[in-house]
This record gives structure tokens, C-alpha cells and sequence, in this order.
């Protein structure tokens, strides 16, 4: 009685009013399979189905012991329970707004990126991930986005003058890159308000879509890649590009920015036997910040960013990568900036990378569902 009368049950209507709205968009994008890879024997194994449910199907063939199976016990007898077989296994997965193999870039970003743009505008902090296996599409989707963000940009329809500066940089390990100062290293700090800065990183004042896209193809070449099993160009580090946009009027408060992340791609423990000691190396720094991340995002979802002073007990280990640390306005509970995110995970949807698929669709799911 006595709990009752201090604590009364809420009404349904005001819990609902209350409930935590999510901060972040989440697609899928399941790419097509390349001829070279038709040629080479590779079959789709990922489908959208077509009634727009956004149900992905995905299909996948494999090796059980038979002791595993029902035929155990006849076959103990004659000692053939050692031997393998194969099994058609079907799972299916709702990881968020779901782009098939037909769909362009410029449907993407018309449904979860264009959002971004005037939230950027207007003072606030917009980030884009793309996330998944390496050769599933991660560089491609970016770069197609990049290209409709700096349209966007300065097509006009925004309202009010800005002024625009482009950084590009790119981090491996514990290591962060200048890509548009030949490379040239730069340290990542926090000041005494606990504000991430890029010390020493050059920065360009952009007025045209066209300076945009020239800076950022020049960034894109000095991109550290390497070949992997499934990726002949394989970005080997994570890519940032920042869009800082002030007001003129309000400097020098700090702008709104808009982050587009190109993350290394995840290598599965199965493709990289061959790998040299240095490349292993590289593979578990990719693999453990990406995990950082994942922790991070799954940590930031279940933050109501309206409340987010009341959650400050919340753990997310922003400060286990030099990835996150850049990030960690988006991540830190006690940060006051508004912030909104979308994260695309691409597929490749070859029946030889179905392992991996299955994990970045049930990443895609839980942050959907968080
Ligand atoms: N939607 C698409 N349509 C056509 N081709 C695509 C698409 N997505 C990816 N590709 C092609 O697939 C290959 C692998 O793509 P990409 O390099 O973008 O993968 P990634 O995920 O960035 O890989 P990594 O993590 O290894 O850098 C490239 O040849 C790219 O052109």
C-alpha cells in the first residue's frame, strides 16, 4: 500500500507518451553478386522477399556430423557416425529498411540519409556508418552517398548561409591519417570540456559540390587498402569524413557536422590463415574496434537522448578505440549535443559468405530492435 501510494502504477497513455524514441536508422543493403563471382561458381543465398516486409531470407548449406542426425543410432553400428553430410538450413532476419540488389544509391539516400542534411544545417551532429564483411559493399554505398551528400549541400535548397569545411582522414590501430595532408599524422585529444579535437588535421573551406568531390577523391586515393580473400581492394582502416558547417552569424559556436564513416571491413577467422604476422595484427586491431563499436551503438541505443542527463550511469566503452573516441560525442551519455545516426550494414550475398551475413543481419536486427 505504503509503495502504492508513493510510486502509483502510470497510466498507460503517459508510459507510452515516455517511451524512448530511437536516435538511429537502420538499412540493409545486399548487393548484387559480381559476374566474376557468377563465373567462379558463387549463387545468391540472401533474399529480400518481395512483399516488402522487410524480411531477408537467407539460405545456407552445411556440414553436420552425422551423429548429429536422427541416423545416429543406426549407423553406430557400423561405425560410419564419423562422416559428414550436408544440410539445407533457412534463417530469417528484420534488419531494419531493406535495399535489394536493384536498388540505387540515390533510393538509400532519399529514404535514410537525406534526413541528415538540415539536422546537420541546423547546428546538430548526423553520422553514417556503413558496416559489414569486407567485399560487401561498405566503400561503394559511401562513396555513392558522398557524392549525393555534396549535392545536397549546395543545391540551394537549404535555407540560410553556411559556411562548409571539409576534414578526411582515415584511423588504423592507434594511428590516425591525414588524407588530405599526404597522410601526415595527427594526434586525437580531449580538451578541458571533454570535447574530442583533431589536433593538427587540415581542414578546407568548401563553396561548391565540385571542390567537395575533388578533395574527397583525393583523400580516397591515399585510402590505405590490401587485398583480402574476398576484397582485392580492401580498405584496411576505417574512413572518416567530417563536414563541418557553421553559421556565420553564430561563430564561433560550434557548428552543426556530419560524419560519414567508411569502417574497415571484418574479417572472418577462416579467411585469413594466410595472412603475415603484420596483417593479423591489423585484422584483430580492425576486428577489436569494431567490436568497441558495436558495444558502443548497441549502448547508445538504449539511451533516451532527450534524457540523457538521467543516464549518465550508463557504460559505453567509448574510450576503448581511437574510433570511438573521435565518435564520442555520439557515444558519451553526459554530452549535450543532439545527435542522429544511421547505419547501413551491406551483404554480400554470395552462399560463401553466409556466416558473416548472418552476424552484420543480426547486428542489423538488435540495433532495430534496441
Ligand atoms: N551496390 C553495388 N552495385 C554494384 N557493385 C557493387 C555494389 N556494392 C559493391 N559493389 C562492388 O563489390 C566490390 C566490393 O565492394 P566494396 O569495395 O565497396 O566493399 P567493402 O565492403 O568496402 O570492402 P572492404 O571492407 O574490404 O573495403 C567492389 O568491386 C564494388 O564495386
Amino acid at each position: 500500500m505504503l509503495v502504492q501510494r508513493f510510486k502509483p502504477p502510470r497510466q498507460k497513455t503517459e508510459s507510452n507518451s515516455e517511451a524512448p524514441t530511437s536516435n538511429i536508422t537502420v538499412a540493409t543493403r545486399i548487393r548484387p553478386i559480381s559476374n566474376g563471382e557468377s563465373l567462379s561458381g558463387q549463387v545468391v543465398a540472401v533474399f529480400p522477399r518481395a512483399d516488402s516486409s522487410g524480411v531477408v531470407d537467407l539460405h545456407e548449406l552445411r556440414r553436420v556430423a552425422l551423429f548429429e542426425s536422427d541416423f545416429y543410432v543406426a549407423l553406430r553400428k557400423q561405425h560410419l557416425f564419423r562422416e559428414l553430410t550436408t544440410i539445407h538450413q533457412s534463417s530469417s532476419f528484420q534488419p531494419g529498411r531493406v535495399f535489394s540488389a536493384d536498388d540505387r544509391t540515390e533510393k538509400i539516400y532519399e529514404d535514410v540519409v537525406h534526413s541528415l542534411i538540415p539536422w546537420a544545417w541546423d547546428g546538430n551532429v548526423g553520422t553514417l556508418f556503413a558496416y559489414g564483411q569486407t567485399g560487401s559493399g561498405k566503400t561503394f554505398t559511401i562513396r555513392g552517398l558522398e557524392h549525393l551528400v555534396a549535392k545536397s549541400l549546395f543545391d540551394g535548397t537549404l535555407e540560410g548561409e553556411r559556411n562548409i569545411y571539409l576534414a578526411m582522414f582515415e584511423l588504423a590501430g592507434n594511428s590516425a591519417y591525414d588524407l588530405l595532408n599526404s597522410r601526415a599524422s595527427f594526434s586525437i585529444l580531449e580538451d578541458h570540456l571533454g570535447t574530442t579535437q583533431l589536433v593538427g588535421i587540415q581542414e578546407y573551406s568548401i563553396r561548391s559540390t565540385a571542390e567537395l568531390l575533388a578533395l574527397s577523391q583525393k583523400a580516397n586515393e591515399l585510402r590505405q587498402s590490401a587485398p583480402t580473400i574476398k576484397n582485392d581492394g580492401s580498405s584496411r582502416s576505417h574512413a572518416i569524413c567530417r563536414i563541418r558547417i557553421e553559421e556565420p552569424s553564430h561563430e564561433p559556436a560550434e557548428g552543426g557536422i556530419l560524419y560519414l564513416v567508411d569502417l574497415a571491413g571484418s574479417e572472418a577467422a577462416r579467411d585469413i590463415f594466410s595472412h603475415s604476422t603484420e596483417r593479423l595484427k591489423e585484422t584483430r586491431e580492425i576486428n577489436m574496434s569494431l567490436s568497441v563499436l558495436k558495444d558502443c551503438i548497441r549502448g547508445m541505443a538504449r539511451i533516451d537522448m532527450e534524457k540523457r542527463k538521467f543516464s549518465k550511469k550508463a557504460y559505453i566503452p567509448f574510450r576503448q578505440s581511437t574510433l570511438t573516441r573521435v565518435l564520442k560525442h555520439l557515444f558519451d551519455p553526459s554530452e549535450s549535443r543532439k545527435c542522429r545516426t544511421t547505419v547501413v550494414a551491406c551483404i554480400n550475398p554470395s552462399f560463401l559468405d553466409t556466416g558473416a551475413s548472418k552476424n552484420t543481419l543480426r547486428y542489423a536486427e538488435m540495433l532495430c530492435k534496441s
